[in-house]
């Protein structure tokens, strides 16, 4: 069998494609010879940094995806629903809050990423399916309870958050994927050859596929593992 090839997937909770893309990439890790890399980043530091701007900002983009998502969300099998007011939720109140607990979470793992998909997913599911909050501690505690981790575990992430060392770990991969290119999420680098080759949204999973030497058998590669 030929090596794995890697794949990073950088992501942020308050990108509803990223959630897409997060379920495909974790559904397609048990299918593809590949080893996939959780990245969670910031995604307000890849848009100030590489000078683009949520296209939820323009009025007819911001219609348009609300029916995208919703016909998304049954193509990809993710329950997605915008919350009631996406501006507070997405631009105001933001994910940074979140992304830091994400990062003090994958610094607790002692290997693997399972945590880290498991909270990830909780807080999309707050956000982007229960219209609830994922900036206080509280939220984030929640978050964290069903997906498992035990009560020691996440009074461990809430004070690991504030560290500066989290600070800067979820800084660092924010550069990273600024280096690679990003100017959104979400952003998938295949390692092809010693060379990062960047895939951009939700929708270039066929030709990733193609470019990495695998199938694409849709969205829902194996139905055993598509409950969520
Ligand atoms: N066509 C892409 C759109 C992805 C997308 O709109 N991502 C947002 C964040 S949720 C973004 O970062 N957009 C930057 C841009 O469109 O320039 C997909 O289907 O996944």
């Amino acid at each position: 069998m030929s090596s794995r090839k890697v794949i990073e997937l950088f992501f942020d909770v308050v990108s509803p494609y990223s959630w897409l893309a997060f379920e495909v990439m974790c559904r397609y890790r048990k299918v593809w010879n590949i080893e996939l890399r959780l990245r969670p980043t910031f995604l307000g530091g890849v848009m100030q940094g590489s000078g683009n701007k949520p296209p939820g900002l323009v009025p007819n983009k911001f219609l348009y995806m609300g029916k995208d998502l919703n016909r998304l969300s049954e193509y990809f099998n993710v329950p997605l629903k915008p919350p009631a007011d996406v501006h507070e939720a997405m631009f105001k109140k933001g994910s940074l809050n979140a992304m830091w607990f994400v990062t003090a979470v994958q610094e607790m793992e002692k290997s693997g990423d399972e945590r880290v998909e498991r909270v990830s997913r909780e807080l999309w599911r707050r956000i982007w399916y229960e219209d609830r909050d994922i900036t206080e501690p509280a939220s984030l505690s929640e978050a964290a309870m069903k997906a498992g981790l035990s009560d020691s575990e996440i009074k461990r992430a809430l004070e690991l958050c504030n560290s500066q060392e989290i600070k800067e770990k979820l800084k660092s991969a924010t550069e990273e994927a600024l280096d690679y290119g990003a100017f959104g999420f979400p952003l998938v680098v295949c390692h092809l050859n010693g060379k990062p080759e960047l895939f951009f949204g939700s929708d270039r999973f066929e030709l990733l596929a193609h470019c990495i030497g695998e199938k694409w058998l849709g969205p829902l590669p194996d139905k055993s593992t598509a409950k969520l």
